[in-house]
């Protein structure tokens, strides 16, 4: 399956480059419709409790993988392979998350997003997040095109 990042040239993301060495390195595997992502948390990635993950790291990986999943979802949209031709590129403009159970810290995190709703200048993401069986998160994402030139360095 498609690692979206994988496709992808030119991406610094704390959270989705492959590259940034202090970054989160999350993989988004896209199927066309809907795109996996599964997230190991460390010890240090605690919330208060050292038994569950800190809410803003589940934020930050709900994050990359939502807008990867817009990315992907638009270039399949133009009929292109991910990464060819003209750079398409959407940043996050409003990120809903409704924290439904504590996620434990043993993990994994295991995320599906998909587009819900996909227009000219924006996509509506829906991305749930899981450990196990229990629903601990889902998150609503409103990702905007912006010029590729934002990717530049
Ligand atoms: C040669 C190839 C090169 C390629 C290079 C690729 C390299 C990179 C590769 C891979 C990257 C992977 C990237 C992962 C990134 C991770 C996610 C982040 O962390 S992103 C950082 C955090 N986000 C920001 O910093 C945004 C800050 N905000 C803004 O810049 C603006 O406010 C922006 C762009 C979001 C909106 O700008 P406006 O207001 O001018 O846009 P208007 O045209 O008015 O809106 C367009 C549509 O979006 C809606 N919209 C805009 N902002 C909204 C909001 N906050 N909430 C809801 N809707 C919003 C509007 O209602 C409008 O919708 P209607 O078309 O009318 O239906």
């Amino acid at each position: 399956m498609t690692i979206i990042q994988h496709q992808m040239s030119g991406n610094h993301c704390f959270g989705c480059s492959p590259d940034n060495p202090h970054g989160h390195h999350i993989e988004s595997r896209w199927d066309g419709q809907v795109a996996t992502c599964t997230f190991q948390p460390q010890t240090w990635h605690c919330a208060g409790s050292p038994n569950f993950v800190y809410g803003g790291l589940i934020a930050s990986v709900i994050d990359c993988h939502s807008i990867c999943t817009a990315i992907a979802e638009a270039y399949q949209r133009e009929g292109r392979a991910i990464g060819t031709g003209d750079g398409i590129l959407y940043v996050t403009g409003h990120l809903d998350i409704r924290y439904l159970a504590a996620a434990p810290i043993a993990g994994p995190l295991v995320l599906a997003a998909r587009v819900t709703e996909a227009g000219a200048r924006k996509s509506l993401v829906s991305c749930d997040l899981h450990v196990g069986e229990t629903l601990c998160a889902q998150a609503e994402v409103v990702a905007v095109k912006v010029p590729a030139s934002w990717g530049d360095a």
